[in-house]
């Protein structure tokens, strides 16, 4: 089996449609990654099992995203050495606030890494994923340089309202 840097996992086929920003970007930073569907309150000893299997199956980071009453991120990250980024899914009933809160809020010494709400912060996952994996991959590094760089020079072309 191919090693795969990225390890995704969310907590259900509902959550794909606000997860697509996370896969696309690193698509674009050529990181590999898989995509797996499991639930901490669902499938919880799959989940751990995953977690668990993380480091020898090659994975670097994993990137948990859920809704409503989220603790697939903290599952995930009981049981693993590896930084675990956790996506907090927009949900219709409380705007995902409940989500939010619910990734966020781990105890000492389980810490996720949380990024915003819904797509923005599903993109935002990815690009820190790939900063973290900088750290020991110069190309890579130089890759989130390059991104940096573009999107400054994009944002100041367009910066001329009137
Ligand atoms: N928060 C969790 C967990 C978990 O934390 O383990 N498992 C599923 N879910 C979330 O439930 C929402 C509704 O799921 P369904 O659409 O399958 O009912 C999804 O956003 C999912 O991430």
């Amino acid at each position: 089996m191919d090693t795969k840097r990225v390890l995704i996992v969310m907590g259900s086929r509902s959550d794909l449609p606000s997860m697509e920003g996370c896969m696309k970007q690193l698509d674009d930073f050529g990181v590999s990654y898989t995509v797996r569907v499991l639930s901490a309150h669902r499938t919880p000893n799959a989940v751990i099992e995953l977690s668990e299997q993380a480091v020898e199956n090659g994975v670097q980071v994993i990137i948990a995203a859920a809704g409503g009453a989220a603790h697939l991120a903290g599952v995930l990250a009981s049981s693993t050495p590896l930084p675990v980024i956790g996506i907090p899914i927009q949900t219709s009933t409380l705007g995902g606030m409940d989500s939010l809160l619910s990734t966020v809020q781990m105890p000492q010494g389980v810490p996720v890494a949380t990024v915003a709400i819904g797509k923005a912060g599903a993109r935002n996952a990815a690009i820190l994923a790939c900063q973290m994996m900088g750290l020991a991959d110069k190309d890579l590094q130089q890759k989130i340089v390059d991104f940096k760089k573009a999107q400054a020079e994009k944002v100041l072309a367009d910066s001329v309202v009137e």
